[in-house]
């Protein structure tokens, strides 16, 4: 299994440029940041080259991780800002390398935000760079109150109707556990649709061990699944991010 680090979660005690050298110091050849945007492609890239490291994935639309709307991919009345907006996304994803861009829906219910998050990912998944995958990924209603994409189900259904190669399910245990109320029944049922995928534990979304998932059979499931993609950590560390790297080990 080839894990990678969560650079917004891991390591967030340190400043932002930082956390490569610290990622790098720990083993891992590849790191993900949800929202780079408010610093230069060019120096986010600096420390990747500096250290070696693979950047796979990143988020879009645009804001910053504090204070911005998660998205409006599904929200009718955003349709302009979406477009123009994946498009500044897809230069940052480019002039990064990264494989795969995490679409959000932003906060929206009802029948017209999924005909809007189905619609805006087929224009996404046009236009998007050759070699990069847009993923769909369902976030718990605890964490994000009125948050659209919240449900695996709805998240299948979004992904046969937009019926794009380059479209696909971003797993994550944490959120999976908590929505669903078992991570490894969501994997088996959902992991054919899924090229991406995240861990962290529940319910407080810490370190893999400290809770409700059982990682010892998410491990096993995904070795057998024949997925081999990247699995990247994304937890909480309480400022103490070396001392909770254990788990790689035991996997
Ligand atoms: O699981 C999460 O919360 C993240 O992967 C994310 O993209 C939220 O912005
Ligand atoms: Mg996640």
């Amino acid at each position: 299994m080839k894990f990678a680090a969560n650079l917004t979660f891991l390591w967030s005690e340190l400043p932002y440029l930082d956390r490569f050298d610290a990622a790098a110091d720990a083993g891992f050849e590849a790191v993900e940041v949800l929202f780079p945007y408010d610093i230069a492609a060019m120096e986010t890239q600096r420390a990747l080259t500096a250290n070696g490291l693979q950047m796979i994935l990143l988020n879009a639309p645009p804001p910053n991780y504090t204070g911005g709307p998660r998205g409006f991919a599904a929200q009718p009345d955003m349709v302009e800002r979406f477009r123009r907006d994946i498009v500044r996304a897809y230069r940052y994803a480019e002039a990064l390398g990264v494989s795969f861009v995490h679409v959000m829906s932003g906060e929206a219910e009802g029948q017209k935000a999924k005909q809007t998050f189905v619609d805006n990912l087929c224009w996404a998944a046009e236009c998007a760079p050759d070699g990069l995958t847009l993923t769909v990924e369902p976030l718990n209603k605890t964490a994000m109150p009125g948050y659209f994409m919240c449900d695996y189900g709805l998240a299948a259904e979004v992904l046969i109707a937009v019926d794009a190669p380059n479209v696909a399910l971003q797993y994550d245990s944490y959120h999976a556990q908590m929505i669903h109320g078992d991570a490894i029944a969501v994997f088996d049922e959902y992991s054919p649709l899924a090229r991406h995928i995240q861990i962290g534990d529940t319910p407080k979304r810490g370190v893999p061990g400290s809770g409700n998932v059982d990682f010892g059979t998410l491990f096993d499931r995904i070795d057998s699944s024949g997925y081999d993609g990247w699995i990247s950590a994304e937890y909480h560390t309480d400022g103490r991010t070396g001392d909770t790297l254990n788990w790689m080990k035991r996997s």
